[in-house]
């Protein structure tokens, strides 16, 4: 594969530009399914393209911070990343469930906030709503504690089976004080206050990072893709990086619209990964 480094647009330039001149202020954060992980039908069974944690590890040597930022809960994106025990990946911080959660590598201890009692509510509702409304085989309710996931990927029709549930799951969630949050053949419900754009730019000013790139696939990255858009507006640099499809299924138009790269899935971004960390090494 020829040099990934090239963003379409000048915003895209500036913010790589700034990353390569002070990458000791940088803050590089990626998002985990369909970004590091390929997208598989069962959520339990994905896991994050080989080269990953390797890429992240050289890169948290070289850069100021090294973050993944999810939907999942951090502990899930750290097993099925493989973060804990890679080596070298002394300094990464992965916000887990949009942001309410933080896993540091330094501690191993997620910090988790209490658990909204919508979630109980919605947990003890939704199996009679989904028979009440005929669901399909393969509809398959995700719980991660904090909230949960209506997947869609394993029925025999995820778009049509989704567009049936987004009202019904969103009324329901709207009783229990909780937001919807779409995704690639998955609404989640979980609690509303943080998403992907607050954790990103909180992040962005503890570290008092110089620069930012960000690379996600789903509709879920738009909050942070926004962040850096509004950071990019107050003079600190930005590159977005869209993770494309490699399925068959289609982009997530609106992510790869806004990008300023878009690199062919989880391989194209772990390639891109790489091919930062080569040249900050060489230019050392
Ligand atoms: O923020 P992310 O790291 O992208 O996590 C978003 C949700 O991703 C997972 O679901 C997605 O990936 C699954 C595994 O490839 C796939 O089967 C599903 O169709 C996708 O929506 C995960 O299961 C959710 O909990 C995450 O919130």
């Amino acid at each position: 594969m020829g040099t990934l480094l090239e963003p379409t647009t000048p915003a895209g330039r500036a913010g790589l530009a700034a990353l390569l001149a002070e990458p000791r202020r940088a803050l590089l954060a990626v998002d985990f399914d369909g970004t590091l992980a390929p997208i598989v039908a069962d959520p339990e069974q994905a896991v994050a393209h080989p080269g990953a944690a390797a890429a992240l590890a050289r890169l948290s040597g070289l850069v100021g911070t090294v973050a993944v930022v999810t939907g999942r809960p951090a502990l899930a994106a750290v097993r099925l990343g493989g973060f804990a025990d890679a080596p070298g990946l002394d300094h990464l911080v992965v916000l887990g469930h949009y942001g309410a959660e933080r896993w540091d590598s330094a501690t191993g201890q997620p910090i988790a906030p209490g658990i909204h009692p919508g979630v109980a509510a919605v947990r003890a509702e939704l199996p009679a709503l989904l028979a009440s409304l005929g669901v399909p085989e393969g509809t398959v309710v995700e719980d991660k504690e904090l909230s949960l996931a209506v997947h869609t990927r394993r029925t025999a029709d995820p778009d049509g089976v989704l567009a049936r549930l987004r009202t019904p799951l969103a009324d329901l969630a709207a009783a229990h004080g909780l937001a919807v949050e779409p995704g690639r053949m998955v609404i989640e419900l979980r609690p509303p206050g943080v998403d992907k754009g607050a954790a990103l730019t909180s992040l962005v000013r503890e570290r008092a990072a110089g620069a930012v790139l960000y690379a996600g696939d789903d509709l879920g990255d738009l909050a942070a893709f926004d962040a850096v858009d509004r950071l990019r507006a107050d003079g600190l640099p930005g590159l977005l990086v869209a993770s494309g499809p490699v399925t068959g299924e289609p982009p997530v138009r609106e992510v790869a619209e806004r990008a300023d790269l878009v690199v062919p899935g989880p391989g194209g971004v772990v390639e891109l990964l790489e091919q930062l960390g080569e040249e900050l090494a060489t230019a050392r």
